[in-house]
C-alpha cells in the first residue's frame, strides 16, 4: 500500500480522537500530499475546504489570485494546489500568459515549497539551481514565442500593407513567394544592388516612378522567376523587362546570346532594340537586331554569333535560321527567352506564330533557361500553356483583363456606309485635326486606297504596310515620328507595341475584326501617362462586332449606347472566326484613276522639292 493511503486509512481509524493536522503532521513527514488524487480524503480531513472554483466548472484549475476567500488558498494566502503537480492546467495557463503580460510576471515567480497546511511545508524535491534552469528554460521558450507573434505580427502588418498598395495600383498576383513590389526606381540600387550605370541610364529617362507593371514584374524578374504579365497599353512594359534582363547578365561576355527577346512586327523589334541600347548605354553590351534573312546568313555561325549578348528578333527570321543544316544559329547558352505581345505570337494560323514560337522554345535548350511573357491582353490558352510549361510561374496582371487604357477618350461614329467613312475624314480633316495621327484600315489594298485619295485631297498623309520595302517603312516611321508626316494611314502592321510619341488621334477607319485589336489599336495614343482621342468609324455591317467593342468602352468609362451592349453575344467560335478574316468591302477609290496618276507626280514632284530646298539651304549654312 502506498504510504499516503496508509496515512489516510490511519486517519479515518483514530476519527476524531486526533485533531486531522497533527495526525497527518506526524504521518505526513517527507511525503507529498497530492490533492487532485485525494481530493475526496483531504476534503474529509478538512485539509481543504469543499468549496468549488468557478474555473473547476469548465475543467480548469487555476491558482487563486483575488480574494484568497473561497479560493483554494490556506488562511496565509499559500496556494493550496501544488503548481508543479499542475500539469494539466498548465498548458492552458501558459496560452493564456502569452496573450496576457501582466498575468506572465506572476508565473514567473519561482515556487519551491509545496506548502500543504498552515506552516507546514514540503520541500521540493528539486534543488534550487535545477528549479532555476527550468524556469530560465521556460521564460526562454516564453519570450520565444512572444518574440515570434511580434515577428508574426509584423509580417502580418508588412503584408497588409503590400496588398494595400497592389491594390492601390490595381496589381494582381498569383503565384507562391510573390516578392514584393517596387515603389521607387531608387530601391532597384538599394535592394537589388542594380549597376550604376543601369541606375543613372534609368534617372536619365527621368521617369518620376515605375509604372504598376514595372512595380511588380522587375522584382519578379530580379528574383528569376518565370512570368505571365498583363498590362495597360503604354504603360512601359517594355522597361520592365530590359532592367532585370542587363541586371541578370551582368556584363558582355563571349557566350553568344543569352537573352532572346521576340516581337511580331520588325518595326516593333527595331524599336525594343533601340530602347535596350538607350538603358545599356556605357555598359558595353551587344545588342542585336536581326536583319532582313538573306543578309543574315552566316552571322550567326559558332564563332561569330559569340560577339553578341542579346537579339531583338522576329520569330520568323529566327527560325529561319534554325532550321538550316546545320542550324545556323545557337540558342544553348539563352538564359531568358521574352515572348513580347505573347498573345499575339501564340496564335495559330496565318497570322500567328505559334509553330515558330514552338521551334524558338525548343532550341533554348539551356538548363538555367527563364521565360517572361507580356502582352496588353490576355487569353487563356497562354496562360494554359504559362501554367503547364514554365516553373513556379508567376502571374501579373494590372487592371481588368483585356481593357482599353483609361487615358483615351473612345468615340463611335456611325458613317452609314463606306462612302460615308470617307465623307467622315473628310469633314474631321476640314474641321481640324491635330497631328500626328493614325489612320488604320483592315487590309493593305484598302490603305493604299485611302492613301490616294487622301493625297488628292493635298493632306500631309503617308502611308505603311507590308508591301513597302523595309528602307522605305524605317523612313516613314522615322518622318512620322519627327512630325513630317502628319497623317499616317496603316494596318494591323502598326497596332501593336508601336510607341509614337504623342499621337494625338487614331481613327479605326476600318472597325476592328475583335475587342483585342481594338485595345491594341487605340492604344497608340494616351501612352505613358498622356491623354488620348480614339474614333471608331462603323457601318451597318460591323454590327456583328459592335457588342464587344462596345462593352470594352463602357469598361473604360467611355459613354456608348445601351442598344449596343444590349446586341447579340457571339459564341466564341464565331468571334474566333471573325477575328481571322476581315469583311469583305467596298471600294474606297472614288477619284478616276487618270486623277490619281497626276496627283502622284505632283506629290512625287513637291517631295524633290523639298528635298532639293533642304540640301541647297544645308550647303548654304556651311559656306557660310
Ligand atoms: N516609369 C515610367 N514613367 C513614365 N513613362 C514611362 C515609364 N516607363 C516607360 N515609360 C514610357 O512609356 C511609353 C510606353 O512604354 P512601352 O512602349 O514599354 O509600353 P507598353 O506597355 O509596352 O505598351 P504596348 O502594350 O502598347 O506595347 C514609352 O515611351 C516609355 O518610354
Amino acid at each position: 500500500m502506498h504510504s499516503l493511503e496508509v496515512a489516510v486509512t490511519a486517519l479515518l481509524f483514530y476519527g476524531n480522537s486526533m485533531d486531522g493536522y497533527d495526525l497527518f503532521k506526524k504521518l505526513g513527514i517527507g511525503a507529498k500530499f497530492d490533492f487532485n488524487r485525494f481530493r475526496k480524503d483531504a476534503k474529509k480531513l478538512h485539509l481543504i475546504k469543499p468549496t468549488t472554483l468557478p474555473e473547476e466548472k469548465f475543467g480548469v484549475t487555476q491558482r487563486g489570485t483575488d480574494t484568497g476567500k473561497d479560493n483554494g488558498n490556506d488562511p496565509n494566502g499559500n496556494s493550496l494546489v501544488p503548481s508543479l503537480n499542475d500539469s494539466t492546467s498548465g498548458k492552458r495557463r501558459r496560452e493564456k500568459s502569452v496573450s496576457d503580460d501582466e498575468h506572465s510576471h506572476e508565473e514567473e515567480k519561482p515556487c519551491d515549497d509545496v506548502y500543504l497546511l498552515g506552516n507546514m511545508k514540503l520541500k521540493n524535491s528539486l534543488k534550487d539551481g535545477e528549479v532555476n534552469k527550468n524556469l530560465q528554460k521556460r521564460n526562454k521558450k516564453k519570450k520565444q514565442k512572444l518574440d515570434k507573434s511580434e515577428k508574426e505580427l509584423q509580417a502580418e502588418h508588412r503584408q497588409e500593407q503590400i496588398n494595400q498598395f497592389r491594390n492601390k495600383h490595381r496589381i494582381h498576383v498569383y503565384g507562391t513567394d510573390v516578392p514584393d513590389p517596387l515603389q521607387t526606381f531608387d530601391e532597384l540600387y538599394k535592394l537589388y544592388n542594380l549597376n550604376r550605370l543601369l541606375s543613372n541610364n534609368v534617372n536619365v529617362l527621368r521617369f518620376e516612378m515605375p509604372t504598376p507593371i514595372q512595380m511588380q514584374a522587375i522584382p519578379v524578374m530580379l528574383h528569376r522567376r518565370e512570368i505571365l504579365a498583363c498590362a495597360p497599353t503604354g504603360s512601359g512594359k517594355t522597361l520592365a523587362f530590359i532592367l532585370p534582363i542587363l541586371h541578370h547578365l551582368q556584363c558582355p561576355q563571349n557566350k553568344g546570346f543569352r537573352a532572346v527577346v521576340l516581337s511580331p512586327t520588325r518595326e516593333l523589334a527595331a524599336q525594343t532594340h533601340r530602347e535596350f541600347q538607350r538603358i545599356a548605354e556605357g555598359t558595353g553590351f551587344r545588342i542585336h537586331l536581326m536583319e532582313k534573312v538573306n543578309i543574315i546568313n552566316n552571322k550567326y555561325g559558332k564563332k561569330a554569333g559569340r560577339k553578341f549578348d542579346i537579339l531583338v528578333t522576329t520569330p520568323k527570321r529566327l527560325v529561319y535560321l534554325l532550321k538550316q543544316d546545320p542550324p545556323q544559329i545557337s540558342l544553348d547558352s539563352v538564359e531568358w527567352l521574352i515572348v513580347d505581345e505573347s498573345d499575339k505570337l501564340f496564335e495559330d494560323g496565318k497570322t500567328g506564330f505559334r509553330d515558330q514560337i514552338a521551334i524558338i522554345y525548343q532550341s533554348c535548350s539551356g538548363k538555367n533557361i527563364r521565360r517572361a511573357l507580356f502582352s496588353a491582353t490576355f487569353t487563356y490558352e497562354v496562360e494554359e500553356w504559362c501554367k503547364l510549361n514554365l516553373d513556379n510561374l508567376i502571374q501579373v496582371y494590372v487592371g481588368a483583363k483585356n481593357a482599353a487604357t483609361e487615358s483615351v477618350n473612345q468615340e463611335l461614329i456611325f458613317v452609314g456606309s463606306e462612302i460615308g467613312k470617307l465623307v467622315a475624314i473628310r469633314d474631321m480633316v476640314k474641321r481640324g485635326i491635330e497631328p500626328p495621327v493614325l489612320i488604320f484600315l483592315q487590309s493593305k489594298e484598302r490603305a493604299k486606297e485611302l492613301f490616294h485619295e487622301l493625297i488628292y485631297d493635298g493632306i500631309n498623309v503617308d502611308v505603311i504596310h507590308a508591301d513597302r520595302t523595309q528602307l522605305q517603312r524605317d523612313n516613314i516611321v522615322k518622318q512620322f515620328r519627327t512630325g513630317n508626316i502628319w497623317f499616317l494611314i496603316c494596318t494591323e502592321l502598326m497596332g501593336r507595341g508601336i510607341d509614337f510619341k504623342g499621337v494625338s488621334l487614331v481613327v479605326n477607319y476600318d472597325f476592328p475584326n475583335s475587342a483585342i485589336s481594338y485595345i491594341h489599336r487605340i492604344g497608340r495614343t494616351g501612352r505613358a501617362g498622356h491623354r488620348g482621342k480614339a474614333v471608331t468609324f462603323f457601318t451597318e455591317d460591323d454590327v456583328v462586332n459592335l457588342r464587344s467593342i462596345a462593352t470594352v468602352m463602357r469598361q473604360a468609362g467611355c459613354p456608348v449606347p445601351d442598344y449596343m451592349l444590349k446586341l447579340k453575344k457571339l459564341d466564341r467560335h464565331k468571334k474566333r472566326k471573325l477575328a481571322r478574316s476581315a469583311l469583305r468591302r467596298k471600294s474606297i477609290r472614288t477619284v478616276p484613276r487618270t486623277e490619281i496618276l497626276k496627283a502622284h507626280k505632283r506629290h512625287r514632284r513637291l517631295k524633290q522639292d523639298k528635298l532639293l530646298h533642304s540640301r541647297v539651304s544645308k550647303e548654304h549654312s556651311s559656306e557660310r
